[in-house]
């Protein structure tokens, strides 16, 4: 436990909210992908006293991985929590029984590709993971909320799961994390198989791919590979930024797209950025990825987010009233997975204290996360941010330098700067170099203006936003 940090569980509280809020810490602690990749996906049992925290993790690889890497950091995040000792202790998930809740469960279950074993995993005979729906039934058009942050992506979306392999193939749709990308494409494919069950749908993770074109390389295997992945209907893979640097991986990647659309089959794509953003990604394939439609999704308006807390709060038989949604939707600004998450803190603070969800029970339920929130952030530390973010030097923010390269980003950050701190145009005009007011305040109008028509520019300020606000 680090000095300073004063517990915040005692052993009274709800044991279940002990890893949400060591989830919620680790998010804030690890970078992005990896966390994504390693944390998120974990489930945890924990004893009732809050001394012992067991995490299923999906095979062995994962295990050693995770105990390797993260454990560490676990079990010091739990400590601090707890401000005593909590044992951690990793074990193997039991296989996912197949789902066999409702007709369209029982639908998707047949119709989609079975998951194979992550590639490091111990070999086990093929048949043995079993068939696994690939497919969320829980995701479809009818529980995404609608609003202008998704309306052209759902649109997309709809028509694609309408009329497979005709317009838009591949769709491509990006945007920040949390806002949706996923409960998208697996819309497609519920929404695909409701209506014609015989459809060959896979739904899979870039990540998984990987493993997949890993493993038939290792085994040889490359006949089933190309046999599973050409002869789909729909193919949905999620967060192809993770193709990046791997080379293989690309040029199956490539493969299975020009076999897939040479049969008329549909791809829907899903990234954090723009194809042409793609980091090491090879040009072939970035041209392939953009040659269909590329839609954004936006982080979601205000009444957006009223909208998304209200129903999902009715999804779990609470009511939260307008006035909390609006109070709780005005400060979880960054994405919808944040607000699921507040929304869970504020239901579990509820049931917990026995109490109605009121402003105050939200204020108190989200203690932590408003703190954060009400963190100054400082010019310099905006101008570092997006001295990174655009590969320049800090001192470029401060520098007289006029080449588009470096100007463009001194720009951007101030109007980082004027949206987000207190400080007036002189005073952000002094930080960056002594520029007059004037320069300041016509960086803040271009910016401002560009937003609006200019997705990629709002997607990387969205990104820059996010990384500031913590
Ligand atoms: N418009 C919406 N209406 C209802 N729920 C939503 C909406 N957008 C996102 N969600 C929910 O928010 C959570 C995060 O969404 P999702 O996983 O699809 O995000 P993502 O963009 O794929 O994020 P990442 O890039 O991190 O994978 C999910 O539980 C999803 O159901």
């Amino acid at each position: 436990m680090s000095e300073g940090d004063s517990p915040v569980f005692t052993s009274d509280d709800n044991s279940s909210l002990l890893w949400s809020a060591c989830v919620d810490r680790l998010a804030q602690e690890i970078p992005e992908q990896q966390f994504n990749t390693w944390i998120r996906p974990l489930a945890a049992t924990v004893a009732e006293d809050a001394s012992k925290v067991t995490l299923q993790v999906a095979n062995r690889f994962k295990m050693d991985w995770i105990r390797a890497q993260y454990a560490a950091r676990i079990t010091a995040t739990l400590e601090s929590l707890m401000g005593r000792a909590v044992a951690l202790e990793l074990a193997l998930a039991p296989r996912e029984a197949p789902v066999r809740t409702t007709p369209m469960a029982r639908t998707v279950q047949d119709q989609v590709l079975s998951e194979l074993p992550d590639v490091a995993a111990p070999a086990e005979p093929a048949q043995a993971s079993g068939p696994r729906s690939r497919l969320n039934p829980a995701l479809t058009f009818a529980t995404l909320v609608e609003g202008s942050a998704n309306r052209m992506a759902r649109a997309a979306a709809m028509h694609v799961a309408g009329s497979l392999g005709q317009l838009y193939n591949p769709l491509f749709i990006y945007g920040g994390v949390g806002l949706g990308k996923t409960h998208l494409v697996h819309a497609i494919g519920n929404q695909l198989l409701a209506d014609k069950p015989q459809a060959k749908v896979l739904y899979i993770h870039a990540e998984q791919f990987v493993s997949d074109v890993v493993k038939s390389y290792q085994r040889k295997t490359f006949d089933e590979f190309k046999q599973r992945y050409h002869s789909l209907d729909l193919l949905l893979i999620d967060d192809v930024q993770f193709f990046a640097n791997k080379e293989r991986t690309q040029e199956e990647f490539f493969n299975a797209f020009e076999a897939l659309l040479a049969r008329k089959s549909h791809i829907v794509l899903t990234s954090d950025t723009y194809p042409k953003g793609l980091a090491d990604i090879h040009e072939r394939l970035v041209s392939r990825f953009d040659s269909g439609l590329t839609v954004a999704i936006e982080p979601p308006e205000l009444e957006m987010r009223v909208a998304i807390l209200i129903n999902k709060a009715a999804a779990e038989n609470a009511v939260m009233p307008e006035e909390v949604a609006f109070f709780v939707a005005k400060n979880v600004r960054s994405n919808v997975r944040e607000l699921e998450g507040a929304l869970r803190k504020i239901l579990a603070y509820s049931r917990f204290n026995q109490k109605e969800i009121s402003i105050q029970l939200a204020r108190d339920a989200l203690k932590d996360l408003l703190s954060i929130q009400n963190r100054q952030i400082s010019v310099e530390n905006i101008q570092k941010t997006v001295a990174d973010y655009y590969k320049i030097k800090v001192a470029d923010m401060y520098s007289k330098k006029r080449p588009a390269s470096i100007a463009r980003p001194r720009q951007i950050a101030m109007f980082l700067a004027k949206e987000l701190t207190q400080k007036s145009l002189p005073e952000i005009g002094e930080l960056f170099g002594g520029r007059d007011h004037t320069t300041v305040l016509h960086a803040v109008r271009k910016i401002a203006a560009e937003r609006q028509t200019v997705s990629e520019l709002n997607q990387q300020l969205h990104v820059l936003e996010q990384t500031l606000k913590g």
